[in-house]
């Protein structure tokens, strides 16, 4: 990465606005899993030792432009007063503004204080001007350490570097390396297992993903809209009708690049989205009216597993369901006991995917365990991700 880091400054008594990922999986206020939080600290304590204040900036979730308290970073910040004892964490209620600008100006030398949600803000997703302006105003040089989020160009990830010096935290600089290096060779055969959520975010990345692997497993919500691209009926499963086409389009085009692709056979379907609702395992033609699929059922999973059983380098970003409800759960954790078990390199990202592996205890069975889902996948497709292109160059 020819980009400088947060090595290449003197920061006595600099205020280092720092860009991270904190955008945690949550059950009400309590964070369930805190990797993106653990693999942020080196970057901010290296900031402190070295004479810094440190004003943290992330977003959490998706609040679409306006405050909402089931998106607030508080929780988060009592988390990191936590993890930094010995260390005054202190929280503005948002993110700009005069409190914010009052704060961040008041911070001492080994002092952080972590911004409100930046996405209340309907201007960050925009990377509008004027507000990553008023983001820059907070600090003296800027940092980016929010791997998992560099695949947008936001105000906070790209727009902000035209106003302050921008340099690379050392979780930015340590992804970067090590998905490079694991996925330039990869050795074969090379698969890949797609789920979660943000079908329309990630559909695009599997034409190219496709034209890489030998194998594309497709699970979870992501699956959904591939087999209601194929004409089955998937009940109230969530599916993205916007993306059904993008799914046919790549059905049909991928048997010209060599990949397999693979479609779960079976589903465990829910008659609600609840622990206790009432759940079959059935065909994926006979997902029952009003019904929804919450995981990939038994059959898909053997096949799933053989298949990653067989082999060298898996990468792996989606759960397979919505394990984070136990009834559903086995899919995506018995998809991480496949990688656990291979015998070459395996990479895992994504916030969620990342907490799947944890809650099942094989986080350290893993090559890589990345921060970044969607980050990982467009990483894969070799441009240089907004968040990172916006960074000061190496003289
Ligand atoms: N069949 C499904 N229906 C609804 N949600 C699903 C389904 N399968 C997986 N999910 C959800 O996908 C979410 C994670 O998606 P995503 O954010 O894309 O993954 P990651 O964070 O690993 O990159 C999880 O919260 C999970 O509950
Ligand atoms: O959680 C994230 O991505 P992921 O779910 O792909 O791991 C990042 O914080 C990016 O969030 P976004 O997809 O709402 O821009
Ligand atoms: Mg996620």
């Amino acid at each position: 990465m020819n980009k400088r880091t947060v090595r290449d400054v003197d920061w006595t008594g600099k205020r280092a606005l720092v860009r991270v990922d904190f955008n945690v999986p949550m059950e009400g206020a309590a964070i369930t899993d805190d990797t993106r939080i653990r693999a942020a600290l080196p970057t901010i304590r290296y900031l402190l030792d070295n004479g810094a204040s440190v004003i943290v900036m992330s977003h959490l979730g998706r609040p679409k432009g306006t405050p909402n308290a089931k998106y607030s970073l508080r929780p988060v910040a009592a988390y990191l007063q936590h993890k930094l004892s010995g260390v005054t964490v202190h929280f503005a209620e948002d993110c700009v503004g005069p409190a914010a600008l009052q704060a961040a100006r008041a911070l001492l030398p080994g002092e952080v204080l972590l911004l409100e949600n930046l996405r209340f803000h309907a201007e960050e997703e925009k990377n509008d001007a004027a507000f990553a302006r008023a983001l820059a105003e907070l600090g003296d040089i800027y940092v980016n350490d929010a791997f998992g989020t560099a695949h947008r160009a936001h105000a906070s990830t790209a727009g902000i570097a035209a106003y302050l010096p921008a340099v690379a935290g050392f979780l930015m600089e340590k992804e970067i390396s090590v998905m490079g290096q694991a996925l330039a060779d990869p050795t074969r055969p090379f698969a890949a297992v797609i789920g979660g959520a943000k079908v329309s975010d990630k559909i695009n990345v599997l034409a190219h993903l496709a034209s890489k692997v030998d194998a594309l497993l497709i699970g979870g919500g992501m699956a959904n809209t591939f087999l209601a691209a194929q004409g089955f009926a998937m009940g109230k499963s969530l599916v993205e009708a916007d993306a059904i086409d993008t799914a046919k389009r790549f059905l049909d085009g991928v048997q010209a690049s060599g990949c397999r692709v693979l479609l779960p056979v079976d589903l465990v379907v829910a008659d609600a989205f609840s622990a206790d609702a009432a759940r079959q395992v059935c065909a994926v033609s006979e997902v029952p009216d009003g019904w929804m699929a919450l995981d990939i059922g038994p059959k898909s999973l053997a096949r799933y597993q053989a298949e990653i059983g067989n082999a060298k380098t898996v990468i792996w970003n989606g759960p397979m369901g919505v394990f984070e409800l136990a009834p559903f759960a086995e899919g995506t954790f018995g998809v991480a006991r496949a990688l656990a078990k291979v015998d070459g390199v395996t990479i895992v990202g994504g916030g969620d995917s990342v907490s799947a592996v944890e809650q099942a205890g094989l986080a350290s069975r893993m090559t890589h365990v990345s921060t970044g889902g969607g980050a990982s996948l467009e990483f894969l497709e070799g441009k240089t991700l907004p968040g990172v292109a916006a960074l000061s160059d190496k003289d």
